[in-house]
């Protein structure tokens, strides 16, 4: 018997993951949005409810909305749904506060109808939401709050995700600056056309760093941790960019660079001790400025959205 309501939790994810811009992201396990989710008689998508930030409750402006009702388009079912959002990812961070949402709905929506939908499909769906917040339709932040773990979107359309291994002992450490940046402006300000020498160091990045996950080789990772092409012109958006990355460096970091569209900035660590390490290192930056920020250390969360 299928239910009537069910509560998730709907993890970060940080994407890009420097050198896969729009292609990779990974899932975190200690920040996330709560939603709950329940059928209704009456037909449609009705959000009613939104603790934590303010954010329209109309369904068509809300990417929650608009990704279910991408949903109930094709699944005609004969019952709606209402949406309750416990927004605890704030919009604009670069931790995926936008696709959380986009991709928390139909996945519980999917779970409510009897699971008609397979990951992928349900990652599509989710797409149609996100393309609200960032104006284009791209995966890299829903497929690892889908899958869990890992991912690589191969294509967007059709949509093909692949789940990547996590290594063992592998730990995000993020610092958010509590400034906002919109993707669809971080995405406005990037140059259309490239220098064939930086998209050929970039591809052979990517190529590298997937075959450094199979392979649990940290040493191939930490060389493949490079983005040149995107981070030369979105790091001018953040604040003390460079210092805290160094910083982040010098204290163990594998690699470190803008999460998403930013203003977060992750870092990836071998182990819980170098995480933390790198996290009193990347504060201690934005504790000398007046600047406020949160910093977040994680486990790389191989699950994905979690009903509770
Ligand atoms: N349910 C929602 N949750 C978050 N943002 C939403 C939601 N619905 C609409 N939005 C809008 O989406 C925008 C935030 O999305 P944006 O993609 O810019 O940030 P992000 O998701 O934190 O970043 P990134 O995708 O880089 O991780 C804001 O303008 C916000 O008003
Ligand atoms: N790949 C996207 C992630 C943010 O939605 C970008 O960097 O613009």
């Amino acid at each position: 018997m299928t239910k009537n309501e069910i509560k998730i939790f709907s993890p970060a994810t940080v994407a890009n993951v420097s050198c896969g811009y729009d292609v990779l992201g990974f899932c975190l396990d200690t920040i996330g949005d709560e939603m709950i989710v329940r059928k209704t008689e009456k037909k449609g998508i009705f959000i009613t409810k939104i603790e934590g930030y303010k954010l329209p409750f109309e369904a068509k402006k809300n990417v929650a909305g608009v990704s279910a009702l991408a949903m109930l388009a094709d699944a005609q079912p004969n019952c709606g749904f209402e949406i309750e959002i416990y927004k605890k990812i704030k919009p604009g961070s670069g931790i995926g506060s936008s696709s959380a949402s986009a991709c928390g709905s139909v996945f519980a929506i999917n779970e409510l109808l009897g699971r008609p939908y397979n990951k992928t499909q349900v990652t599509d769906f989710a797409m149609k939401g996100e393309a609200l917040a960032s104006g284009s339709e791209h995966a890299d932040n829903l497929a690892p709050g889908i899958f869990g773990g890992f991912t690589l979107v191969k294509s967007t359309s059709p949509l093909e995700v692949l789940q990547l291994p996590t290594p063992k002992d592998m730990y995000a450490t993020i610092i958010h600056p509590q400034i906002e940046i919109k993707t669809s402006d971080a995405r406005a300000i990037l140059p259309k056309e490239f220098p064939l020498t930086d998209a050929i160091t970039q591809w052979a990045n990517v190529g590298s760093f997937v075959h450094a996950l199979h392979t649990n080789d940290y040493d191939l990772l930490k060389r493949a941790l490079h983005d040149v092409i995107v981070e030369p012109h979105r790091s001018r958006l953040i604040p003390h960019f460079a210092e805290v990355k160094s910083a982040a460096l010098i204290h163990g970091a594998l690699g470190a660079g803008i999460s998403g569209a930013g203003p977060s900035i992750f870092t990836l660590s071998k182990g819980i001790e170098n995480a933390k390490s790198v996290e009193r290192a990347m504060r201690d930056v934005y504790s000398s400025t007046t600047i406020a920020f949160e910093t977040y250390v994680s486990r790389i969360n191989t699950g994905g959205i979690k009903i509770l």
